[in-house]
């Protein structure tokens, strides 16, 4: 059995927290034989646990506590700590392993609650879990979630050579908002979410890049955003926007202009890799 779960980018600007969308890069496991211990073949690196520390193994056995131990070979094609939902991933396909394995019948609407406890907010989990465009909440403890699909676009990702955690770049964020503030900031995000609903890229692309949530206040940590914005505006981009928590730079453009903003940002010489990407439909994939 193989188990496949895409990348997500989150908040899309305003939608700090409770939007995301799944793209076409992938963590894969695949189920081996059962041994007496965990196992889990990997290249990701010594850092990254091999054994029931690992957080696939670790989310699977807190799902479901007695499951028989295997040898799983993991395959990531996510980049870890870049703002592309690597952590989150990795939480859905425990999720998934556990409901496979402990044959749990787990509902959508269970595993989009397991999950987003375990990561804290859904905007990555979600798009994880269904694919497509997911607008969440999650507020005592209830889940809520609408799926859409994500209007034409064309997507590219530049993916810088650093690494960021999460959780340093939530460091960074403001712990208090003023009423004010707080209402300008979520009508931002409401009409970017309308705009999106209803295929209107060019206006969601400008609410976008509008967002008083996080961008302003990590906009430090991730330098290389200001000249890709202003590179792919010049070129007819949507909109540019930091993917999760960063460092990734996510672009959204008319899929006729795709071409010449690669190419302009390419010119630039960032460190780090220019990847096209596209919307991934199905979210977690179970293949026996
Ligand atoms: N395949 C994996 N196996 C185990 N842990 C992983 C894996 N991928 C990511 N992680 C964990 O998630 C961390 C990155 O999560 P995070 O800082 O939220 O960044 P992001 O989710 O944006 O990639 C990694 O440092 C590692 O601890
Ligand atoms: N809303 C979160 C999203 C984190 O996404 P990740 O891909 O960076 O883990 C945030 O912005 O902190």
């Amino acid at each position: 059995m193989t188990i496949s779960v895409p990348a997500t980018s989150a908040n899309l600007g305003p939608g700090f927290d409770s939007v995301g969308l799944a793209v076409n890069l992938y963590l894969t496991i695949e189920l081996l034989e059962a041994t007496n211990h965990w196992h889990i073949e990997h290249d990701l690196g010594v850092e990254v646990p091999s054994d029931e520390r690992n957080l696939l193994l670790e989310t699977a056995l807190q799902v479901s506590p007695s499951l028989q131990p295997h040898k799983i070979k993991m395959i990531s094609e996510i980049p870890l700590a870049r703002g592309l939902g690597s952590s989150s991933s990795v939480v859905v396909a425990g999720i998934e392993l556990a409901n496979q394995l402990g044959q749990l019948n787990l509902t959508g609407a269970d595993k989009i609650a397991i999950a987003t406890k375990i990561e804290g907010h859904p905007d990555n989990v979600a798009p994880a879990i269904f694919g497509n465009l997911v607008i969440a909440n999650s507020i005592g403890g209830k889940t809520n979630h609408v799926t859409a699909p994500m209007p034409e676009t064309g997507l590219l990702a530049f993916i810088p050579d650093y690494e960021l955690k999460t959780s340093d770049s939530r460091q960074v964020l403001p712990n208090e908002f003023t009423y004010h503030d707080a209402v300008a900031a979520s009508a931002i995000a409401n009409v970017a979410i309308a705009a999106l609903l209803t295929g209107d890229m060019a206006l969601a692309g400008q609410l976008m890049e509008q967002d008083l949530f996080h961008e302003s206040y990590r906009g430090k940590l991730v330098p290389e955003v200001a000249k890709i914005r202003e590179i792919s505006h010049a070129k007819g981009a949507y909109a540019t926007y930091l993917s999760g928590a960063g460092p990734t730079v996510m672009i959204m453009m008319p899929i006729d202009k795709l071409t010449t903003i690669k190419s302009e940002l390419e010119a630039q010489e960032f460190s780090g890799q220019l990847l096209e990407l596209a919307v991934d439909t199905q979210g977690i994939k179970v293949v026996y």
